[in-house]
């Protein structure tokens, strides 16, 4: 089965795409970035309003830019707006139907690719989730209240945040293994480390985000928009390039993915409860997502819950995250005090606020 990437733009949009630049149009012209300079920082004024956090995270925007995104984030630089904290915990777990026809999921989407891997440029899902009125609304919500996080409604995950590269980083350079691997992108967003682990054939991936239209409008668009051959040997290495503009769909990649959405206890009730045919995980893979002390026991438990007795985590984080109080110090405590893990920093990332890579294993396993 073949199909071609679909670009059918509105006028407007397109219009107003002009102003991103050249290399947002086109999913070929994203192929001439497929150095990591595919991001770029999110740099926002912070309100001296009460009650907004003012914290490090830097979420990359997926707008075409030539810098380098690691590179680009320097904490002083890179502060966004949260809002006032309140648990998560609102959002019922569920899981995504992936549509029949693949290539409707990428109508009205732009591509861009960074590190060999597609992702949809967000400004133009912005944009058109903005003129739609969207159950979630989290694109309104999150312009309007100028913050890339709105503890229990919106959760980050339309960005790729830094962290995501670092860990993509290390996971290559480790060679880590996913062959026969099940593996979990635990607050996916973008979804690109489970995408990763997808070309490096895991047997299967499972994409889980707090926000429902992330996983309709950024990640599943992202995983299918890999999940092609670029016309090449069957395999998806490459992307489908200038020469190559229709794609060969490889739908038994798509099988081998399910997409959640949902606060992380719900999430993990789902698989446990509603899923009789549910493997845990070998491998869970996640990338900014300890911002939030408040949800370190969620955290924890769906972990503990959901990994198979042998298997790893692999955590990427900053140091701290102003603000929210989250971070790999107070997260290692934590996970001290519970005593069910054991930790192992394996990457020090040394520029600005320092990033971390956290491996995470059972204290006891066999
Ligand atoms: C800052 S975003 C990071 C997204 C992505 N991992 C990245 O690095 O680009 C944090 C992610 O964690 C997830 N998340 C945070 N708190 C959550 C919660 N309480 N329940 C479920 N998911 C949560 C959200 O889905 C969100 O996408």
């Amino acid at each position: 089965m073949s199909f071609q990437f679909n670009f059918s733009i509105e006028e407007k949009a397109e219009n107003e795409l002009e102003t991103l630049g050249d290399t947002a149009l086109q999913l070929e012209s994203a192929q001439a970035s497929l150095n990591p300079g595919g991001s770029t920082k999110k740099s926002k004024e912070i309100s001296s309003e009460e009650n907004v956090h003012k914290e490090s995270l830097c979420a990359h925007e997926a707008t075409p830019k030539t810098a380098d995104p690691v590179a680009n984030c320097s904490p002083d630089k890179s502060q966004v707006q949260v809002l006032p904290k309140k648990r998560a915990g609102f959002i019922v777990a569920k899981e995504h139907n992936i549509p029949e026809d693949f290539s409707k999921v990428l109508e009205n989407k732009v591509m861009e690719a960074v590190q060999g891997l597609y992702y949809v440029n967000i400004s133009v899902v912005e944009m058109t989730l903005s003129n739609d009125s969207h159950e979630e609304d989290i694109v309104s919500k999150s312009i309007s209240s100028h913050s890339d996080l709105i503890t229990g409604i919106y959760e980050g995950g339309l960005k790729i945040w830094e962290c995501t590269f670092d860990l993509m980083d290390y996971l290559s350079e480790a060679e880590m293994q996913f062959i026969n691997k099940t593996v979990l992108d635990l607050g996916c967003g973008a979804g690109l480390l489970g995408i990763l682990a997808l070309k490096r054939k895991a047997k299967k991936v499972h994409f889980q985000d707090y926000n429902h239209t992330v996983i309709d409008e950024i990640t599943l668009p992202n995983v299918v928009a890999n999940c092609t051959d670029g016309g090449g040997d069957g395999g998806i290495s490459e992307p489908p390039s200038k020469k190559h503009k229709k794609a060969n769909f490889i739908p038994a990649l798509m099988s081998k993915c399910r997409f959640f959405s949902g606060e992380w206890a719900e999430f993990s009730q789902l698989m446990l409860n509603g899923n009789k045919l549910f493997s845990k995980y070998d491998l869970i893979l996640t990338s900014e997502t300890i911002y939030n002390p408040d949800y370190y026991s969620a955290l924890h438990d769906t972990i503990s819950e959901l990994l198979d007795k042998n298997g790893r985590v692999y955590l990427a984080s900053k140091a701290h995250y102003f603000g929210v109080g989250g971070g790999v110090h107070i997260f290692e405590k934590f996970i001290e005090e519970r005593n069910v893990f054991r930790t192992r920093t394996v990457k020090v990332i040394d520029e600005g606020l320092t990033r971390y890579i956290i491996e995470m294993a059972f204290k006891i396993s066999s």
